[in-house]
């Protein structure tokens, strides 16, 4: 199965349990726009290079489009659509007034300069400018982008159009970004957790993490929890795992991925099997990388009991049903990683006013924001007995399918279940 199939199972498992008719879940499945460009820079040393870029919005019904933008070798519309799609409920759960979008540019940046890559970035902008813009679809960082890459959307987008910094949110706080952005999604992650034990009657001192991935939301989650006590045992990037049962030292393990580029050969750690992470034996596992990384391969050997997806789509269907047979609590993307796009809407929302936040101010909002989407999701879960991640897409695709109902003349389509 695909990433999409994957999305589309997991909706229309919560359609079932909502009694949703088959014209509303084609009418809330399908995406607005799908777009397609092609990308053609020339290198450092003069060769011309082709890449593909792309956006799919895929809902505006409860707001502007929004999510992030990957450079990554895997990008396709196939992906750009599923991530799509996740943008629209992920926004809805948290109940912010966006859509959901997502895209990015098939290239792999380790591969490129940083001038290749800010040619390829806005040669980028130049062929979508018409369909994003601040009330349209605002893109965010993703896999292999960043602050930076957003500062360079923000800029070029402004040459068209004028002084836009509402175009784009995760630029750098110099150029417009807000505090905390950076840094949002690792602890929305942390709250999702913490919230997740209290029900179990745990505390995060009470347990031992293994995280997959080592960028922005791996490392921000990593830094969060143990800050608050929870021991970090095994954490793995692309290159390879490393372990300590004692706790790693995770402020000193970033200090060293930002000199040497990889978690391995940590002084603080021995090593392990980068693919091992996944059955690590910890209390709760943190998938913060790629999609899929959990499959019916390997369902069966997780030895955690809570499994919070900081990544976008980690565990596939089958192997979800797996985990929740085993007993294991699998706290969905859709809830777990959506503080990045929380903070997202607070910097936006600073900018459409020219105004600044504190730091405290982003950090108490986006608490409150993550908790009270948590309890949400989790009593729904609760009420009507089905797992979490079930209980998020009831939530988000009620709230998704009233405005998509009353902003057109289909409100015959809605079951009585979505009006309660
Ligand atoms: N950034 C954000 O605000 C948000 C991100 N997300 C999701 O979180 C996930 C991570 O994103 P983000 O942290 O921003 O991305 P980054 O590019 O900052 O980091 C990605 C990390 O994943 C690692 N990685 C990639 N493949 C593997 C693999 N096979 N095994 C182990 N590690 C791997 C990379 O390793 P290496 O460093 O060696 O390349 C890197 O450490 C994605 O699914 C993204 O969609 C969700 C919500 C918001
Ligand atoms: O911050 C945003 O707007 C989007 C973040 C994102 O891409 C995601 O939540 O997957």
């Amino acid at each position: 199965m695909m990433m999409l199939d994957n999305v589309s199972f997991f909706f229309n498992r919560a359609a079932d349990h909502l009694g949703l008719d088959e014209k509303l879940r084609t009418i809330l499945l399908t995406p607005n726009r799908v777009v397609r460009v092609e990308i053609v820079t020339e290198s450092d040393s003069g060769d011309l290079m082709h890449h593909l870029g792309f956006r799919v919005q895929h809902s505006s019904a409860r707001g502007p489009m929004k999510g992030g933008l990957r450079y990554h070798p895997s990008m396709d519309e196939e992906h750009a659509a599923s991530l799509a799609s996740l943008m629209t409920w992920k926004t809805a759960v948290v109940d912010i007034p966006y859509g959901g979008a997502k895209g990015g540019i098939n290239c792999d940046p380790s591969k490129l300069s940083e001038t290749e890559l800010y040619r390829i970035t806005t040669t980028f902008v130049e062929l979508i400018k018409e369909v994003i813009g601040p009330t349209i679809d605002i893109p965010a960082p993703d896999v292999n982008t960043n602050a930076t890459v957003m500062g360079w959307i923000m800029d070029e987008y402004s040459k068209f159009y004028g002084f836009s910094p509402g175009v784009v949110t995760g630029k750098p706080v110099d150029l417009f970004g807000s505090l905390g952005r950076e840094e949002a999604t690792g602890r929305g992650v942390m709250y999702a957790l913490e919230e997740c034990l209290k029900d179990q009657n745990r505390k995060l001192e009470d347990v031992s993490v293994a995280i997959q991935g080592f960028g922005n939301v791996g490392s921000n989650a990593a830094r969060l929890i143990a800050q608050r006590g929870g021991k970090i045992v095994a954490i793995s990037d692309i290159q390879g795992g490393i372990a300590n049962n004692d706790g790693l030292d995770v402020p000193a393990l970033i200090d060293w991925v930002n000199s040497n580029g990889s978690v391995q050969n940590f002084p603080g750690a021995h090593a392990i099997d980068g693919n091992e992470i996944i059955v690590y034996k910890a209390d709760v596992l943190i998938p913060a990388a790629l999609e899929e990384a959990i499959t019916t391969e390997n369902a069966g050997r997780v030895q955690a009991t809570i499994v919070i997806e900081a990544a976008n789509g980690p565990v596939t269907c089958k192997a979800h049903d797996m985990l929740v047979q085993q007993g294991v609590t699998v706290v969905p993307d859709i809830l777990a990683n959506a503080g990045g796009v929380t903070a997202s809407y607070f910097e936006w929302s600073q900018n459409i006013q020219q105004f600044r936040w504190d730091e405290s101010r982003v950090v108490e909002e986006l608490e409150k924001v993550m908790r009270r989407a948590y309890r949400n999701v989790a009593d729904l879960a609760l009420r009507d007995d089905i797992d979490l991640r079930t209980a998020a897409f009831v939530l988000a695709i009620k709230r998704v399918a009233r405005t998509t109902t009353l902003r057109r003349a289909v409100s015959h389509l809605l079951p009585a279940s979505l009006l309660e």
